[in-house]
């Protein structure tokens, strides 16, 4: 009798980076000469052991561990350049968030993961999360810290619910000029429908990366939340391309310019009370007009202020403190 492999079974490099494991492809890199390191479960950094400066290319994955697609693509895209080690062109780290959320297929365990890269954590110090944050940015800043001055974060994430742009990122206003047009045109090159200029920090990574080690860096949503393995990929063959590219070294192609929005409210659940008069399952980028009212807090009420902002993230289920939304204006 022929054997078969269940239909549920996963490609092995997608089991491996699910699981935080690096040891075939670690091994291929240090097979072609490359320094390969494990600083802490789950992150790995491969450079060239003659030290010389290349762009520096953070990728991370599964910073909620619902968010599998990322997981898929990142998994194809590292195993074919780990079979080609010498068409690396870029020092790459590659982070993998939150494994034991991964494992349990949760955003994440105690708290948000998301949300841990701030100064002051309040009441989510302590938390499971707190500690793999605390690995995460030392990871971080001793990968940046040695590197050039060309620095990419692409933190690649799914959304929750359905979005009126599939595809779209999240960019820290203050990246420097020059290095958030790339990002910019790296975005537009990956087919990304919608950029949306952030100018506060929510305590994410992608923030973090910018503020602290001056990347041109971003949260990437790429489609909705799904199961390891049960993926559509096909509908991120553009991200994936160009992500190619960027890890080769090679010219990017043009698809496009994202349409770019800028965050003008940050909705936050102050207590208990809060309340969200849009539906859990309005898509990303819904418009609501002048006076709308948005929410709800006690004695806050929280209103459209500008002719028409669209939401985005509408999460009445997050902890006190946290972001339950973001509203967004169209400058571009
Ligand atoms: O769909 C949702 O509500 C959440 C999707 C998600 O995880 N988004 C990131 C965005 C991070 C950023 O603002 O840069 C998050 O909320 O952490
Ligand atoms: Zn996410």
């Amino acid at each position: 009798m022929l054997s078969s492999q269940p239909s549920n079974a996963l490609p092995e490099a997608v089991r491996a980076l699910a699981e935080a494991d690096f040891g075939t492809v670690a091994q291929r890199f240090r097979d072609a000469g490359f320094a390969v390191a494990l600083p802490a479960k789950g992150i790995m950094t491969v450079k060239p052991a003659d030290g010389q400066t290349r762009p520096a290319v953070l990728l991370s994955v599964g910073v909620h561990g619902d968010e599998t697609g990322p997981i898929e693509m990142v998994a194809h895209a590292v195993e074919a350049l780990s079979r080609a080690p010498q068409q690396l062109a870029v020092d790459l780290m590659l982070c993998v968030g939150n494994i034991d959320a991964i494992r349990a297929g949760k955003r994440f365990i105690d708290a948000d993961l998301n949300r841990m890269f701030r100064a002051q954590r309040g009441a989510l110090a302590g938390t499971a999360e707190a500690a793999r944050a605390d690995a995460m940015i030392a990871a971080t800043a001793a990968f940046f810290d040695g590197a050039g001055p060309v620095r990419w974060h692409l933190d690649l994430h799914t959304a929750i619910r359905a979005s009126h742009y599939p595809t779209f990122a999240v960019v820290p206003e203050l990246i420097e000029q020059d290095r958030k047009q790339a990002l910019v045109g790296w975005l537009g090159a990956a087919a990304i429908g919608a950029v949306i200029m952030n100018p506060k920090s929510s305590g994410t990574y992608s923030y973090h990366c910018a503020e602290h080690h001056g990347a041109a860096a971003s949260t990437v949503e790429l489609g909705r939340i799904g199961t390891l393995g049960q993926n559509d990929l096909s509908q991120f063959a553009d991200v994936a391309a160009a992500l190619d590219r960027l890890l080769r070294g090679e010219p990017q192609r043009q698809a496009g310019q994202p349409h770019v929005f800028k965050q003008v409210q940050e909705i936050i659940k102050h207590s208990d009370a809060f309340r969200m008069s849009v539906g859990r399952d309005t898509q990303n980028f819904t418009a609501l007009k002048r006076g709308e009212v948005i929410a709800t807090d006690g004695d806050t009420v929280y209103t459209v202020q500008h002719d028409e902002e669209l939401v985005v993230f509408p999460n009445p289920d997050v902890r006190v403190g946290l972001r339950a939304g973001l509203m967004v204006v169209r400058v571009a």
